[in-house]
């Protein structure tokens, strides 16, 4: 469904955005634009500013520089809770699943249907209700957490950042510790997530993940921007986006290769 190329105004426009811890400058003057119905990766070595950048528009940080407007407007995500309530979900690597309780009670954890009495009946209904529509595999919605696969915690955790209905669901590293088949299960979600029309923001060091999915590749490097990508993009050029190097032992593997070619 999404192609990449989005006319519309973006869910989020990040202007010049710049984050400084004391004298280190985690963040500068960062441009990023994220559309309904698109998958956006956001790709750098360790240190380049990834995670500072999530933690910005999860409320967490606040930057010291530039501007963020939301669906048109200027915002201040001056804290986790506005950032959530504003639309912008995050899914941290470490999920904050309770592990003795059942994939029901940590769908609704924090946001129970109603507080004086919980009607475990309706939770359950819209639990197996939004399982269903992301095809996600979970045996039964009774099940506590500690008897799931990685996958399938992943999918409890992105389907309890959905129950908000959020525009954007930002996930930080959601195939780090899966197998081939639970990764695969997860990209499938991902692209799921992405025909309900959410905004996705992937972060992954994973670039066979990230082509698989993304619609954008953003790169970071040293804390800035350093180019946007699609799935087409060599590997080489990748590379060299992320690592600053022109010269690298990628790009000198294909320079062998066509010299050897050339004189074939
Ligand atoms: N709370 C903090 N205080 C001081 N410096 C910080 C803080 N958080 C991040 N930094 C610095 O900001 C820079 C960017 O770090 P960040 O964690 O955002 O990178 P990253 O791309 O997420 O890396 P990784 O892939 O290793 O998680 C690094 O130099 C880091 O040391």
């Amino acid at each position: 469904m999404a192609t990449g190329q989005n006319p519309a105004e973006p869910i989020l426009k990040l202007r010049g955005v710049s984050k400084q811890f004391g004298a280190v400058s985690a963040l500068t003057e960062i441009d990023l634009d994220i559309h309904a119905g698109e998958v956006v990766a956001l790709v750098g070595d360790n240190g380049a500013g990834k995670s500072t950048l999530v933690k910005v528009l999860a409320g967490v940080h606040q930057p010291t520089a530039g501007s963020i407007e939301f669906m048109g407007k200027p915002v201040d995500l001056d804290s986790p809770g506005k950032a959530l309530e504003m639309g912008i979900a995050t899914v941290f690597q470490d999920l904050a699943l309770c592990e003795n309780l059942d994939v029901v009670a940590n769908l609704f954890l924090g946001h129970e249907l109603n507080p004086w009495a919980l009607d475990e009946v309706q939770m359950e209904v819209r639990a197996w209700t939004l399982l269903r529509e992301l095809a996600a595999r979970i045996p039964s919605v009774r099940e506590p957490i500690a008897s799931l696969s990685g996958g399938q915690r992943q999918t409890v955790a992105i389907a309890r950042s959905l129950l908000l209905d959020p525009k954007i669901i930002m996930l930080d590293e959601p195939t780090a510790a899966l197998g081939v088949a639970q990764t695969a299960e997860v990209l499938n979600l991902i692209e799921r997530v992405r025909d309900r029309g959410h905004g996705v923001v992937l972060i992954s060091h994973n670039m066979e993940d990230v082509r698989a999915v993304a619609d954008r590749i953003v790169v970071l490097r040293l804390g800035r921007n350093n180019g946007i990508f699609t799935a087409e993009t060599s590997n080489a050029e990748l590379v060299a986006a992320i690592t600053g190097a022109t010269e690298n032992a990628v790009s000198r593997r294909r320079a062998r290769k066509e010299e050897v070619e050339h004189h074939a």
